[in-house]
């Protein structure tokens, strides 16, 4: 199977999690948009009231399929979010942000009761750090945050927006910086350091607020853990 291919197999079977469930969480990113995809064509998707999303993207995804998207501030908590990642371990903690949406599932996740992960078997690693860990921090501290980051022995880059040349802007209005070279061996003290510089709006580890569920599409089966 190709990857996009476990995408697509892992995203159908989070549908049971959103099943019976008024108010859904959702993620972003290629997974959650095979989801959003099955989702349009389920059975129960007239059952669900409506969604809190983590992106403009996402919400005018399900805005598409006929899906009412409320603020989290509207909603109160969730029973349940979904989200893809870039990286999880055998412990359930996760890197995200490679889509650029890490603030806003950061702040989905911790008000869900259940966070189900859903990756493609490449995404499993025993240690963190191979993948870019993404760090969204306001425009004016960018490069001070920079220096502290290599200080923790990462090596960050501004990301760029690939079509127009210019910095790369979140649907918060502040950049990324993606720091390379990081052996994340200690997430969860590795994420307090990262979100304790001033100027950084938060990093891409899940490691205090973990996933509850991990789903992986491997092969021709999905694995849960
Ligand atoms: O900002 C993006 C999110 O953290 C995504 O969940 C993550 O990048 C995984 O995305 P994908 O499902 O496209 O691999």
């Amino acid at each position: 199977m190709t990857q996009d291919e476990l995408k697509k197999q892992v995203a159908a079977a989070a549908l049971q999690y959103l099943k019976n469930v008024p108010v859904i969480g959702m993620g972003t990113g290629s997974t959650v948009t095979h989801l959003i995809n099955q989702l349009a064509d389920c059975d129960f998707k007239h059952d669900i009231e409506a969604a809190v999303s983590s992106s403009i993207k996402t919400t005018e995804h399900l805005q598409s399929i006929g899906i009412k998207v409320l603020e989290l501030n509207q909603s109160g908590d969730l029973e349940v979010y979904v989200d893809g990642a870039d990286e999880v371990t055998p412990h359930r903690k996760m890197l995200k942000g490679g889509g650029g949406a890490l603030t806003r599932e950061k702040i989905i996740a911790g008000a869900s009761k259940k966070f189900v992960c859903i990756v493609d078997e490449s995404k499993c690693v025993d240690v963190m750090g191979k993948f870019p860990l993404p760090v969204e921090v306001l425009p004016l501290s960018r490069s001070f945050v920079a220096r502290q980051l290599a200080k923790l022995g990462g090596t960050p880059e501004l990301r760029m927006n690939k079509d127009s040349g210019q910095p790369y802007i979140t649907d918060n209005g502040c950049e990324i910086l993606d720091v390379y070279n990081l052996s994340i061996v200690d997430p969860v003290g590795m994420e307090q350091s990262i979100n304790n510089i001033p100027g950084v709006i938060t990093n891409g580890l899940f490691a205090m607020r973990d996933a509850d569920v991990v789903l992986v599409g491997k092969g021709s089966e999905v694995i849960t853990y």
